[in-house]
């Protein structure tokens, strides 16, 4: 592993360069690849897996998202199959049903859970909290996790422009002896740029902080008070929403995604610095104590168990798709559809 210095903390990396997508196909050349689901996760791993020259068969049941796997070129009896049937194949079961489908659909799992199988995760979720989910698998099974750090959508997109999202890899049982290297194997054959080693509870503790914090939560939250304060006194729609987000995603993020924060602060006017560097403290301040209630909420479990809940509700669906909605026609995002048809790259 390769060492490398984050901010003056020593860590080790596992990079392309120093595990080969060669060495990653050779050491996984017996195994049949089960890809258990296909909503978002299952397409991007499955699909980059199948690109890199894998023996990948996804399981799926009947409906939309198998139609999705059969546009895809998935082929029915060949490499797509029922969940059923792809856990009997597969020697390296990639269960990536939603968290809370992993719950019911565990029972079935196991009982094609045979000695020498690895059972794989992109989450620590049910194995971290297998006290609410059931998930216990049986000692003589690896159990692994690869985590890309990111949407499946974009650990696709990312793939064929030949580029990688990091991961992040963790072993919670080696029954073989060889279970690291199944994690480290399969992470650069889903396409990761590089991967980090962890263990199941620090994934599952910091991804569920970033994804209600700044990666989802938190920036739908910053982004809805700033355009109500700009619209309060007299803003236009347009001039709100421009302000608040269009200049961040458009301009400004890919800036600070290339070169780091104060990059994009030197390539703005020295007003705008002044105001930003003024300005960055009293936002810390404020949202701080808000970032160590929702991780007190994430190390308490309630978190998990509102996800479970909520997410393992029969008309969950139907209820997401009415808050999406809420969103998507609030002003601030109806505003943002115009500005995006407006984008001279749309026409
Ligand atoms: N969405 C992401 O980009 C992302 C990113 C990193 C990690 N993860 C993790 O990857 C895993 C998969 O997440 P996802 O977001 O891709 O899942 P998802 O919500 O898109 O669902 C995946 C599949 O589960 C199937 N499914 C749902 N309920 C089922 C049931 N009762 N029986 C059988 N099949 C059922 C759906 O048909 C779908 O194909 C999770 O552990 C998640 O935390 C997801
Ligand atoms: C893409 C995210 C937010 O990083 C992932 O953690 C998820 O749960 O979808
Ligand atoms: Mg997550
Ligand atoms: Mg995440």
């Amino acid at each position: 592993m390769a060492k490398l210095n984050f901010g003056g903390v020593e860590e080790e990396v596992v990079t392309r360069e120093e595990y080969p997508l060669e060495k990653s196909r050779e050491f996984l050349k017996k195994q049949t690849i089960a890809v258990i689901g296909y909503g978002v996760q299952g397409p991007g791993q499955a699909m980059n897996m199948r690109d890199n020259g894998f023996n990948v068969i996804v399981g799926q049941r009947p409906g939309k998202t198998y139609d999705k796997a059969v546009a895809d070129g998935w082929v029915p009896g060949k490499t797509l199959f029922s969940i059923e049937d792809a856990l009997k194949k597969g020697t390296i079961i990639c269960f990536l049903l939603s968290d809370a489908a992993q719950i019911a659909l565990w029972p079935t799992v196991k009982q094609y859970l045979k000695k020498g199988k690895t059972l794989y995760f992109s989450h620590g979720f049910g194995i971290t909290y297998s006290k609410k989910t059931g998930i216990k698998p049986p000692k003589n099974v690896d159990v692994v996790l690869v985590a890309p750090k990111g949407s499946g959508t974009s650990l696709r997109r990312l793939f064929v422009e030949g580029k990688g999202l990091n991961s992040s890899f963790a072993v919670y049982q080696d029954a073989s002896g060889h279970a690291r290297e199944t994690a480290i194997a399969m992470g650069i054959g889903v396409g990761s740029g590089y991967l980090f080693e962890t263990d199941f509870y620090r994934e599952v503790t910091s991804d569920l902080t970033g994804e209600r914090g700044t990666l989802m939560g938190a920036i739908q939250g910053i982004f809805a008070a700033q355009y109500e304060v700009l619209r309060e006194n007299g803003h236009s729609p347009s001039e709100a929403f421009n302000e608040t987000v269009e200049e961040l995603t458009q301009s400004l993020m890919p800036l600070v995604a290339e070169n780091g924060m104060d990059w994009m602060y030197a390539n703005c006017s020295t007003t705008a610095q002044r105001g930003a560097l003024d300005w960055w403290k009293p936002f810390h301040d404020a949202t701080k104590p808000v970032f160590k209630k929702l991780y007190q909420s994430v190390k308490s479990q309630k978190e998990a168990t509102q996800s479970i809940t909520r997410n393992s509700e029969p008309d969950y669906r139907e209820k997401l798709e009415v808050e999406l909605a809420e969103l998507r026609e609030s002003e601030m995002w109806q505003a943002g559809k115009t500005v995006r048809s407006l984008r001279p790259e749309r026409n």
